[in-house]
């Protein structure tokens, strides 16, 4: 894993050639970022192949939430080019994109009228999730592992903590199975013995099928080291 050069006008980030290999999940190329008339990032060379653990790092500020939000496509890029699969962010269409990358916000906005089951099972009447069934067992089995019952699912949402917003957010990401998923700081809302429950169940997740890989963001030096095997670092 080979940092690429790049000029000293720019950031930089580790990085893996992976033009030409067949395992290439995500490629973030010459990326970069302006906002209110400056650039949160620049010159960002990034690529992670299906399987992969990854972590973003950076100090706070450094653009670690910005560079999730691009990467799932939720923030147009200023510069650079993102390739998916081989197939360059322009040549997918949105929400086809956004099931195969999927961004777990540091807050996650989930309305406030409907219930957590709703919520879960609301994507499988997308269009572009027509195909999918919406997967009770995996569900049942994740929030069991979570250390809720299946009465949690009836819970309005407006009336959950910040950590059960987490979750759930978390499951309805799950239960949509992406090929990547953008984690910011998906344990920061949660005690460490959920946080511990949390990492478990990605790490079965990520286990379970050949190629899931993750980009998880966190301030919690032992959860990196716990949970990822290569960084990305922000200056
Ligand atoms: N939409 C926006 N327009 C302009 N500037 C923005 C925008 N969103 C974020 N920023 C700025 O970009 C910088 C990076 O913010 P970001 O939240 O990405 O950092 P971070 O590394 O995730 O921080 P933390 O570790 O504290 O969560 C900050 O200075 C922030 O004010």
């Amino acid at each position: 894993m080979k940092p690429v050069a790049t000029s000293a006008a720019t950031r930089t980030a580790d990085t893996v050639p992976l033009t030409k290999s067949p395992a290439a999940l995500l490629q973030g190329r010459n990326l970069g970022l302006q906002g209110q008339g400056r650039w949160i990032w620049r010159g960002l060379e990034l690529a992670m192949a299906a399987g992969e653990r990854v972590a973003l790092t950076g100090p706070s500020g450094s653009g670690k939430t910005t560079l999730m939000r691009a990467l799932a496509g939720l923030v147009p890029l200023t510069e650079g080019e993102l390739v998916l699969e081989q197939r360059p962010l322009q040549h997918w269409s949105m929400p086809e994109y956004r099931s195969r990358i999927a961004y777990l916000a540091q807050r996650p906005e989930l309305g406030d009228g409907d219930t957590v089951q709703a919520v879960l099972s609301a994507p499988f009447s997308y269009r572009c999730h027509r195909n999918q069934d919406y997967p009770h067992s995996l569900i049942e089995q994740a929030l069991h592992q979570l250390g809720h019952d299946s009465g949690f699912l009836q819970r309005p949402v407006g009336t959950l903590s910040g950590g059960e917003q987490q979750i759930t957010a978390l499951l309805r990401l799950l239960a949509l199975q992406p090929a990547l998923l953008l984690l910011d700081e998906p344990t920061a809302a949660l005690d460490p013995r959920a946080a511990l429950a949390v990492e478990q169940l990605l790490d079965a997740w990520q286990r379970d099928t050949p190629g899931r890989a993750w980009l998880w963001s966190s301030h919690d030096s032992d959860q990196i080291t716990r949970m990822c095997a290569r960084r990305i670092t922000l200056p």
